[in-house]
């Protein structure tokens, strides 16, 4: 957590960048109309960049936007029949994966290593990701070796970004269609801030704020299910699994589940978590959007940190409702992401 407060400084610039593009919109003609999954994408790719990378923040973005083009290309992989050892067949898209995989990492290697002969020569290995992923390994003698480090660098770009961003559009339109939530929340952020920055105390005391973003996550978990494969012959109750089997949590369906949560499983009520997420699931395991277990989520904190932020300085100075444009279809490429983006109209709050 100590550590996660020394990322609030990034958190807040890229948050005080969007809402400051959208207030000059506002301000010529007293509302507007933004497509909020653009430029919360963008919100969340500028704050991994940051925390990620600190000072070598602008070749983090371009690595991002290789990623972004490579995450786009799998979507397209997968949607194809699958041949096997087609991947390996020089077509057009595969030479292109093959040559963004190199160009990622050859950026990622640059930085890597520029970073290590600092640390080496004595400069502080920096309060970034990459730096308290290389203090960690040279501190502790990991032994990772520098593929492991850009694999853990990718993975950072991959699982904490897209995860974050979904998390906020899907609160945006939820907020939109429950107004009455979304002047609960700016009522409860003016009380804590008024309009100011703010800080980690303040959002530590969020209620009602962590109330809806456990309902939307809830309701619309960004990772859809989980994966596993049983490496030996387990036992899993009055089943016996043989070895190589995937298994298959399926978050969303769990997360609906009309036993579990009630007769209202569909509906949006944050009043279901006032009293926290063991008293909203009666201590059984309902509610699971950052995984379970040993490989539960390591970002957690940081995307709730980072979401409690933007939305705090979203409510602070805008209203919002869905635009007549907007249209509803929730798509799970990988996420669970808005197919045709998120049209809101904004207003300047008071
Ligand atoms: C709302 C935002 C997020 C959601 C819903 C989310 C969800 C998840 C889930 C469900 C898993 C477990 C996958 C599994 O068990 O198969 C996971 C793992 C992971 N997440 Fe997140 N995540 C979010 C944000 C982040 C952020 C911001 C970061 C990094 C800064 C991050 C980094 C990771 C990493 C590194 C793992 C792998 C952990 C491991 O395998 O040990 N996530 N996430």
């Amino acid at each position: 957590m100590e550590k996660l407060k020394l990322m609030l400084p990034a958190f807040y610039s890229s948050c005080t960048d969007m809402v400051g593009r959208w207030e000059k919109l506002v301000s010529v003609e007293r509302s507007c109309e933004i497509d909020a999954w653009v430029d919360l994408q963008n919100l969340t790719r500028e704050v991994i960049s940051r925390t990620a990378f600190g000072s070598s923040f602008e070749e983090g973005k371009r690595i991002f936007e290789l990623q972004a083009e490579q995450a786009q290309l799998a979507i397209i992989a997968l949607q194809s029949v699958y041949i096997p050892g087609w991947r390996f067949v020089p077509t057009k898209m595969n030479r292109r994966m093959k040559s963004i995989d190199k160009e990622v990492r050859a950026l990622l290697m640059d930085i890597i290593r520029r970073r290590e002969k600092a640390i080496r020569e004595g400069e502080a290995a920096g309060d970034d990701l990459l730096g308290l992923l290389l203090e960690s390994n040279m501190k502790e003698n990991v032994g990772m070796s520098l593929h492991d480090v850009i694999e853990e660098c990718k993975l950072f770009y991959i699982a904490g970004q897209e995860t974050t961003s979904v998390l906020l559009v899907w609160t945006m339109v939820l907020l939109s269609v429950h107004s009455d939530w979304q002047a609960r929340a700016r009522e409860e952020v003016l009380q804590i801030f008024g309009s100011g920055k703010p800080d980690p105390d303040g959002l530590s005391h969020l209620k009602i704020v962590t109330m809806i973003l456990n309902e939307v996550l809830r309701l619309y978990p960004p990772l859809t299910e989980l994966w596993r494969k049983v490496p030996t012959e387990t036992k899993l109750g009055k089943l016996t699994i043989p070895p190589e089997v995937q298994l298959l949590m399926p978050t969303l369906l769990i997360h609906h589940d009309k036993e579990l949560w009630g007769e209202d499983a569909e509906e949006f009520k944050p009043e279901r978590f006032a009293e926290g997420v063991s008293k909203a699931t009666k201590n059984q395991v309902s509610f699971f959007p950052f995984g379970w277990g040993p490989r539960i989520c390591i970002g957690q904190n940081f995307a709730l940190i980072e979401a409690k932020m933007a939305l705090s300085m979203i409510l602070q100075q805008f209203t919002f409702e869905l635009s007549p444009s907007y249209a509803h279809a929730p798509s799970n490429v990988l996420i669970l992401q808005p197919r045709y983006g998120v049209q809101v109209i904004l207003r300047k709050a008071n």
